[in-house]
């Protein structure tokens, strides 16, 4: 599918959108249940994410497809490497053949998993035998993947010992394992973490618990950048979201004060509202806790001629593509100046951007997301824009709902 975007006839956007419930949240709340059965779950992510989690929870042998979803490669493969009885081969998309997950896998084989690299070492595919794993202590680089240390963690309960995880290295986006600990806190399992450990107490049963998944703040950025974009007095209210969130990504309604977005939390709503003019020509931050919104923040300063120095990005080329690769790539068809290096990538201020752009893609929703709201600067094009359903089904729907022109070609 290849969409044209225009900008809405109004600038000063007043419209209420209800985004989807959070994928991070709702995959870790499908695996606990799967452990824990009289665990309940509400407002759950209506994604490919979400559906290819829940389907491969219902498999016990076999080949189970996770497409692109990194959260349901990661936690299926401690899922069934701890559950005797289940035999599966577990694999993915392209992309997911070449996202590595060693560290992982030898993590759970130290604690005595059997689980075999089908094609390359060190990727997906996976052969697991499930088995009842005993031991209950392990050690891993924690600078590659939190979701390594998440997936071990919502296995940890289960285990007849419990585990105690020691991480080595600089902990990378840490707000995703702290969602972790905090959704483990709400099924009444017991944990410490301190410095580089963590330590899990053993639970054979959890009391009735419901979990209700917040709403999607990396979906929300894409309101943020909106609003960035839009006049002073546009409010764009979005639900369901709370002031004391599990996700880092939260950080945006910080964030965004730089752009003149005010944020107001009241009956589970956020409004985000243009109050001024960013009045900023370059600003900086460290994304390493929260890496999904550097592509927003990148185009955000595109589509108000700002720079930006953003830092902390060293996860980003094993994303769905290499995001800084590709944000270079496509942010510079618009007449931007971008320099990358491993870990960061710095955008000049510009005053004028060029109409008329190809946006590529790359197979990632966020790719697609994070431009669409540069509709409000100058007509672009988005190539294969079906992608946002890894996270968000709804989103043209919903740009299209605060007036965008958004028609197929
Ligand atoms: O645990 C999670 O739900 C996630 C952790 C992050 O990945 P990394 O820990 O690999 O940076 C994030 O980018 C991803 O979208 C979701
Ligand atoms: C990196 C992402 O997802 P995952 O790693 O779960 O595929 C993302 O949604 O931005």
């Amino acid at each position: 599918m290849r969409l044209q975007l225009s900008a809405p006839s109004t600038k000063n956007i007043q419209k209420t959108i209800q985004v989807t419930g959070s994928k991070s949240e709702t995959n870790r709340s499908l695996l606990l249940r799967a452990l824990f059965p009289n665990i309940s779950i509400e407002n759950l992510s209506i994604s490919d994410d979400g559906e290819v989690m829940q389907k491969g929870l219902q498999i016990s042998s076999g080949e189970v497809d996770i497409h692109h979803a990194g959260t349901a490669m990661r936690f299926l493969t401690a899922y069934f490497a701890s559950q005797p009885n289940k035999e599966v081969v577990l694999t993915g998309s392209q992309r997911m053949q070449e996202r590595p997950i060693q560290v992982l896998v030898e993590a759970l084989r130290s604690l005595g998993a059997d689980i075999q690299y089908v094609k390359q070492e060190g990727y997906p595919p996976l052969k697991i035998s499930g088995k009842k794993l005993t031991k209950s202590q392990v050690s891993l680089p924690a600078n590659i993947s939190s979701q390594y240390i998440s997936a071990l963690l919502l296995i940890a309960p289960s285990l007849e010992n419990g585990l105690e995880l020691e991480l080595v290295g600089k902990i990378t986006s840490v707000p995703y394992i702290k969602m972790t600990l905090g959704l483990l806190e709400q099924i009444g399992v017991d944990f410490i973490f301190e410095g580089n450990k963590i330590k899990v107490d053993p639970k054979e049963k959890v009391m009735d618990t419901k979990l209700v998944v917040e709403s999607d703040w990396s979906s929300a950025s894409y309101f943020y950048s909106i609003a960035a974009l839009c006049e002073v007095g546009t409010k764009i209210k979005l639900s369901s979201y709370k002031q004391n969130s599990l996700q880092g990504d939260s950080v945006l309604s910080k964030i965004y004060t730089d752009f003149g977005i005010t944020t107001t939390f009241s009956d589970n709503q956020i409004t985000l509202e243009k109050t001024e003019e960013s009045r900023q020509e370059n600003v900086s931050y460290d994304l390493s806790n929260a890496p999904d919104i550097a592509q927003t923040i990148a185009v955000t300063c595109l589509g108000l001629g700002m720079g930006c120095h953003l830092t902390g990005l060293h996860t980003l080329p094993i994303k769905e593509t290499d995001r800084l690769a590709a944000l270079q790539t496509e942010m510079s068809k618009f007449g931007a100046k971008v320099a990358i290096d491993s870990e960061s990538l710095t955008l000049q201020p510009i005053s004028s951007i060029k109409s008329g752009v190809d946006v590529d893609t790359y197979n990632d929703h966020r790719m697609a997301m994070a431009f669409g709201p540069l509709a409000l600067k100058t007509d672009l094009i988005v190539n294969d824009a079906g992608v946002v359903s890894k996270s968000y089904p709804d989103f043209w729907k919903d740009l299209k709902t605060l007036g965008f022109g958004v028609s197929e070609m």
